[in-house]
């Protein structure tokens, strides 16, 4: 297996150098060469693997020999064995035919948590056997932050510097951050949007020269190995409820920001998982569901909403989902990402949206109905939803038709977003390892938003 860019000025990549550029060299996304298709065969010896065989299994695909079986699964189990519950990503049965797919057993709550306690132990083998320095600079709207902070902290060879957007997160998920006192850590503050960080991460990937001289390395989901883990939990939900409910016909509703999760089940799809549809729900920051459902790919006025991770503007996986969109040709993903810098949007009519809309479905969900899908659930399931699952659980009560099995993939655990559930004057209880973050000191710099300022505190920080 080999990994070519979106943009085709790469040459074809490894695994391991895959995952280690990140972003492509040439501005572009590393996507695999060739999908893998799996056989109905193959399906069915899936659908009686635990967690941890099924996420081998998958990697293998991609991974080809590059790191040899066993360390693989060490790499895996390892990963896996630090979530809460066995299944690693439970499935919830809430009534006939809907379920809930439970992301956040990790140990930071959120559903990042099942790549980055992986993409974590990766880094730390692949520095230890190519002697790689590892310098991670990644941006978060809160949970890739907090989880990736999680996956490496105190671990040598690597150091992580996380830009996030100042008071634009939510408490827990700002303590989850900054309460880690590691030497290796570094938390910037920035004066600006998750827009803001994601855009300066990208430009100084994209400055290659000053990305080799200080190994910045990616474990945003521009990070093609996010993709391919956050694939496993398809397969695995797909296989219990398709077997609880005797269906094979299952839809999955996600809720959308960066494009990440939702293009994992995309390329699950395409690997031959029969999902019937994939539902793409978006907050009021609605670019996503307006470019499915009108065509129009061009940022909004930013919104703050009570699902502050989805908060996103412009969604840095987009530009995968255009390359298989366009029949895999560079040249027009190239030539459609030019006109969105210069113009500021992208159109597409006829029948390209047509396929569009045969791949999604699509729904935007105001702040109110966020708040009323949290408490109908509580109400009618005693099941407290967080703010961004709420978004999945409204798109899924829109666009799903009666009794059509859908899994709404549940992002994040909802002590992160008390802010919201207490809007409800619903009351919960912290996790312990939540509630033990209020007293802890944090640390944190908070910087402007300027490319040169954040080089400055990089440059001293990874020197
Ligand atoms: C809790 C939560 N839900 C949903 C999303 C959206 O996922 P994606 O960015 O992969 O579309 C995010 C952030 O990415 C998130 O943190
Ligand atoms: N919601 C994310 C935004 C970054 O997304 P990623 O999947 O590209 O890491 C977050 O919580 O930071």
């Amino acid at each position: 297996m080999k990994y070519i860019s979106t943009r085709g000025q790469v040459s074809p990549t490894g695994f391991i150098d895959a995952i280690l550029m990140g972003l492509a060299d040439d501005g572009g996304l590393l996507v695999p060469k060739h999908i893998p298709q799996l056989s109905d065969d193959t399906l069915k010896q899936w659908q009686k693997l635990t967690y941890p065989e099924l996420a081998l299994e998958v990697f293998s695909l991609y991974v080809n020999n590059e790191i040899p079986r066993a360390d693989l699964k060490k790499l895996v189990d390892d990963s896996y064995a630090t979530f809460r519950h066995e299944d690693v990503t439970p499935v919830r049965r809430l009534d006939n035919g809907r379920y809930v797919l439970e992301l956040f057993h990790g140990p930071t709550f959120a559903f990042k948590d099942v790549a980055l306690q992986f993409l974590g132990n990766l880094y730390s083998y692949v520095s230890r056997k190519t002697n790689s320095i590892i310098h991670i600079l990644g941006a978060t709207s809160g949970d890739t932050g907090a989880s990736a902070i999680e996956g490496v902290r105190g671990k040598e060879g690597i150091r992580i510097c996380i830009l996030h957007p100042h008071q634009k997160v939510s408490k827990v998920q700002e303590l989850q951050m900054t309460t880690v006192n590691d030497a290796n850590v570094l938390n910037l503050a920035v004066e600006g949007t998750f827009d803001d960080c994601q855009r300066i991460i990208k430009e100084l990937f994209a400055d290659v020269s000053f990305k080799h001289r200080y190994h910045l390395r990616a474990i945003n989901s521009i990070n093609i190995a996010r993709i391919l883990a956050q694939t496993v939990y398809y397969f695995y939900a797909y296989f219990q409820v398709a077997n609880k409910e005797h269906a094979d016909k299952i839809s999955f509703s996600v809720p959308t920001g960066n494009f990440g999760d939702i293009f994992a089940g995309y390329l699950a799809q395409r690997m031959g998982l029969p999902i019937h549809k994939l539902i793409l729900a978006t907050n009021e920051n609605n670019i996503l569901a307006r470019f499915v459902n009108e065509g129009v790919y061009q940022p909004g006025a930013f919104r703050g909403t009570y699902s502050p991770s989805m908060d996103i503007q412009v969604a840095s996986n987009f530009e995968r989902y255009l390359f298989y969109l366009y029949g895999e040709d560079a040249d027009t993903v190239t030539s459609l990402m030019a006109q969105f810098k210069a113009e500021g949007r992208i159109v597409i009519t006829g029948d390209v949206l047509k396929r569009v809309q045969a791949d999604f479905s699509a729904y935007s969900v105001e702040n109110e109905e966020c708040l009323n899908t949290i408490s109908a659930y509580y109400e009618k399931y005693s099941y407290l939803l967080d703010p961004h699952t709420a978004c999945g659980a409204a798109a899924s009560d829109k666009l799903a038709a009666e009794g059509e099995v859908t899994v709404v993939l549940s992002t994040a655990h909802p002590a992160k977003f008390d802010e919201a559930i207490r809007l409800r004057n619903i009351s919960q209880t912290y996790p312990e390892q939540i509630q033990a973050l209020f007293d802890k000191p944090q640390i944190q710099t908070v910087v402007g938003g300027s490319n040169e300022e954040i080089k400055k505190q990089l440059v001293t920080f990874f020197n």
